[in-house]
């Protein structure tokens, strides 16, 4: 065993307490770094590798930062995923025996950070917790620098994950059992590139760690009532005790809920409605919340983002802030007066947490002290709105007058930064501060009469009298007046190329006053700061409701004033199945739209009687998505208490919305394009139910086009008769609009387009019936593909349309001069009659498929290539004239029971049919 220095023994016993972080050890006016943290700080924080002695051979690499600057790096290393924990010098190295004693005073995280430079003001900094208990599993959310905790417990796994991705985490608790069963850490961690630490609670401290818990939080008994939520709060209590090391008082505000409370939108519905961020780019503009986010305060953005998350299910909580919304839209000068008293509010709840913390400088607090004497302005101008609402909001305002007063006698109005540094606390507030302050003035002045008095004694003009810290004060002399000083007045200290400094007695004594009154009243200054920073985190409760009741009026106030501009109505959101839009639009792309595009507003109506089902068919870029989008966005803004952009708007309330749009595929978690679209169809026709919306944009299109048509079909079939939600389906499968016939509850529609001087123009208008054709050649003209291909592809179609579907394909074979890179292989028009009495698919005809190549050929299956030997193929005809295989084939589809499947059946089947024929 190799014997190291005792302060290198000391640092590896430490170290061993922060195996997964950064160890930042201070060494005098240093963070020091040792070993392979060292090799690994100075790769990722770019600076210089050395290393020291340590009782060994070997030199142990050593890479440092400077005690001032550190928390740049930390911050540095944070935002690059890893953990550092802070070691500090904890007793006075001048009175220490041997090595300083030295522990770790915190671990900052991802999800534990508290410093301003790292968190963003608009958004909460989330770390969540899962444990499993029983069948269910608890998952506890808090913020640490807020000071909230939210709790639920969660049936399934993968509600548990939607739930998690709710909240954005920075970091992710997971008890070992969990991650070793589940997986659920590491797919997290792949998939999203969240922070994962394993962490559990022993048995033997749950009982300990439980009454501390219940004493911590007052409402504890009232939220805590099962075990799953206790030993989540409890794992979490436990895990920010280790790594804060310090009092929490800022926690104590517990808010349980059942996520069946609030309408259900998954990870994938949020992604495709852009809700808090793009798709393409992730970004916030361009996205709901960018559009609604007018909020003046901090704590207003991020309730804004929480109750886009969560839109409500009860129909007085959303009427609620309907009326305060429209008292304000009543009165729009005054919303503006309210804006410029909302300003200035600072973040009362990230103040209120630092306070408790104890991370609140001076300044803290007197942004506090502002903050607080904004209120009862803005009470004032919001007694002036005729609501009720409002009214009965603002009774319960507590302006926290005596802790503003209590402020002003104690702070400065403009403190320094620093807190240890002096000039903070206002004069008259502590007599010993006071005194101290006296004898540091008087004694200044008493330098500058015993300066004019030596001036006067010696007849030296240019005698003055200085102060460095290394000699104190002295009286300087230049050389060309020396000799006029008489012999042995003063005392000789320094010689200076120029002069002569000097001392007397008298001087160091006053100087001992003057020094020890300015180091005296520096410590007593901190000393009383700390007592008022202390005195006020025992009131953060009552500044913790405060922000939350600015930040609801602070969001109330933004959606009056999106609607004011937007033109919005108020919906009427009621409980019945109907819903009546009438002259929808898109919030966000109506927002966006250039000041020459007109945004085309649109009807809807859907209700389970005769319209539940919308069959959307319609050339690309014709406005389906957007139009199915900005359903569900209307929904959701109706749910969270907006007024929404329409003419009228009557909705019902909605459970959940289920979005299948646009192609993504999940490389991480090995599933093709094809795949996600199927499991996030799945996903909806298991979990929807009749109050649900679902959105399924050109579902099929990931496959060929005999199976996509079929799913499509079947899907369609199925919501219909067996999930009842309203549905919104584009596609491009014109032939599902006969479907029409069938379905009761199915209305065709289609976005408009017309025809002019051979280009085609979309009209954005959402219609009645099926689209008569695609359009699609048009379009890829307008994406700019070579003539040739357009030429061509229209030639084909017009062959294709006049029926001739041989002479199509033919066309395409034979005519090489044309289209050398057309594949050889190709799968004649299918056969497909919707119209089956049996409501069975009643016949494909997998013709082309036999079509071989004499040497070799590629074969599509699904989105593999498959090269088939030649000798295997062909097989022989039947007297039918297909193959065997054929024959089977079209037995098992005409046997085919597609009432009684699920769509991943009938894609089971297809892909069966489709392995049979390629044999
Ligand atoms: N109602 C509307 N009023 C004005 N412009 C619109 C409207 N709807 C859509 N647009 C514009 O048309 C563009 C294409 O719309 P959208 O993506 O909804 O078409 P689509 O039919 O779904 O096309 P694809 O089938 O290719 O997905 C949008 O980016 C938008 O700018």
């Amino acid at each position: 065993m190799a014997k190291y220095t005792p302060m290198i023994e000391q640092y590896l016993k430490i170290k061993a307490q922060a195996p997964d972080a950064f160890l930042f050890f201070r060494l005098g006016d240093f963070y020091e770094l040792f070993f392979e943290d060292a090799q690994l700080a100075a790769e990722e924080l770019e600076i210089t590798l050395t290393g020291r002695g340590g009782g060994t051979e070997e030199r142990i690499p050593m890479c440092g930062v400077p005690y001032h600057s550190a928390s740049t790096y930390i911050e540095r290393l944070i935002e690059k995923g890893y953990k550092v924990a802070i070691c500090e010098q904890v007793e006075d190295p001048s009175s220490a025996k041997g090595v300083v004693r030295r522990e770790i005073i915190r671990f900052v995280t991802p999800g534990t950070v508290m410093e301003e430079s790292m968190l963003t003001d608009q958004e909460n900094n989330f770390l969540v917790t899962v444990v499993q208990s029983h069948s269910l599993y608890g998952l506890s959310a808090v913020d640490l620098s807020t000071g909230e905790i939210h709790l639920t417990e969660l049936q399934d796994l993968s509600s548990l994950l939607d739930e998690i991705l709710s909240y954005q985490p920075k970091e992710l608790l997971v008890e070992h059992a969990l991650l070793d069963r589940e997986d659920i850490g590491t797919m997290l961690q792949k998939r999203y590139r969240v922070m994962v630490t394993p962490f559990s609670v022993e048995e033997s401290q749950f009982e300990d760690l439980l009454k501390k818990v219940e004493s911590q939080f007052p409402t504890f008994h009232q939220e805590c009532s099962t075990i799953g939520l206790k030993k989540g709060l409890v794992t979490l209590y436990a895990y920010l005790q280790n790594t804060q090391k310090r009092s929490l008082g800022h926690l104590q505000r517990l808010h349980r809920y059942d996520a069946k409370q609030y309408m259900m939108l998954d990870e994938v519905a949020r992604r495709n409605l852009e809700l808090t961020v793009t798709m393409g780019e992730g970004k916030k503009r361009g996205s709901l919340l960018g559009l609604l986010d007018q909020s003046v305060t901090a704590m207003g953005s991020r309730l804004l983002k929480k109750w886009l998350d969560k839109p409500l299910l009860r129909i007085e909580e959303i009427q609620n802030r309907q009326d305060v919304v429209a008292a304000y839209m009543e009165h729009l000068l005054l919303l503006d007066d309210v804006r410029i008293q909302l300003k200035n509010v600072y973040d009362l709840e990230r103040l209120a947490a630092r306070i408790s913390y104890g991370s609140a400088t001076a300044r803290d607090l007197v942004a506090l002290h502002r903050s607080l004497a904004a209120i009862p302005d803005l009470k004032d101008l919001l007694r002036k709105l005729p609501s009720k609402r409002i009214h009965s909001l603002l009774v319960e305002v507590d302006e926290c007058v005596d802790l503003q007063i209590y402020i002003s006698k104690a702070i400065v109005a403009e403190p320094p930064l620093s807190v240890k540094e002096g000039g903070i606390i206002q004069t008259g507030y502590h007599e010993q501060l006071d005194q101290y302050r006296d004898v540091q003035k008087n004694g200044k002045q008493w330098i500058a009469t015993l300066e004019q008095q030596e001036r006067n004694r010696t007849g030296i003009k240019s005698l003055k009298i200085g102060y460095n810290r290394i000699f104190g004060y002295y009286i300087e002399i230049s050389r060309s007046n020396l000799r006029n000083l008489p012999e042995g007045l003063y005392e000789r200290k320094q010689t200076l190329a120029n002069a002569e400094r000097f001392i007397t007695p008298e001087l160091k004594q006053k100087e001992q006053l003057i020094l020890d009154a300015s180091e005296k009243s520096m410590d007593l200054e901190y000393e009383l700061f700390c007592e008022v920073r202390n005195h006020l985190a025992t009131h953060v409760g009552r500044l913790q409701k405060l922000a939350e009741q600015v930040a609801e009026l602070d969001v109330l106030h933004a959606f009056a004033k999106v609607s004011a501009e937007g033109q919005y109505v108020r919906p009427e959101v009621h409980e019945g199945d109907e819903m009546v839009v009438v002259a929808g639009r898109h919030p966000v792309v109506e927002a966006l739209a250039r000041d020459d595009q007109e945004f085309i507003a649109n009807d809807v109506e859907l209700n389970h009687q005769s319209r539940q089902l919308y069959l959307i068919t319609g050339p690309n870029m014709a406005g389906k998505s957007t139009y199915m989008r900005q359903v569900a966005l209307i929904t959701i803004l109706g749910q969270i208490g907006c007024f929404v952009p329409a003419e009228s708007a009557r909705i019902p309330l909605t459970d959940r919305i289920f979005t299948r749009i646009g192609a993504a595929d999940d490389l991480v978690g090995g599933r093709s394009t094809f795949m996600v679209e199927m499991a996030e169809t799945c996903q909806a026709l298991q979990e929807a139910t009749s109050r649900s919306l679902i959105l399924l944009d050109e579902v099929g299109r990931g496959t060929s086009t005999y199976d996509g048509l079929a799913l499509a079909h079947a899907i369609v079939e199925y919501i219909h008769d067996h999930v009842g939600a309203k549905t919104l389906f584009s596609t491009h499968y014109h032939e599902l609009t006969q479907l029409e016939q069938k379905l009761e509850c199915l209305v065709n529609v289609h976005a408009k387009c017309i025809e002019k001087d051979g280009k085609v123009v979309f009209l954005h208008r959402i219609v009645p019936g099926g689209a008569d054709r695609s359009y699609g050649i048009h379009v890829a003209e307008l994406a700019g593909l070579p003539p040739t291909v357009i030429e061509r592809a229209k030639v084909i179609l017009e062959r294709l349309e006049v029926g001739n579907s041989e002479s199509a394909v033919a066309c395409a074979v034979s005519d090489q001069a044309h289209g050398p890179h057309i594949s050889e292989i190709q799968e004649e028009p299918m056969v497909y009659q919707t119209d089956d009495p049996d409501g069975q698919l009643s016949l494909f005809d997998f013709g082309g498929a036999a079509k071989k190549s004499q040497e070799q050929e590629v074969v599509h299956e699904a989105e593999r290539e498959v090269v088939v030997n030649a000798e295997e193929l062909p097989e022989p005809r039947l007297s039918s004239g297909r193959s065997v295989a054929e024959e089977e084939v079209l037995a098992a589809v005409l046997q085919f029971d597609l009432m009684n499947q699920t769509p991943f059946e009938t894609m089971q089947f297809v892909l069966e049919l489709k392995k049979k024929l390629l044999k």
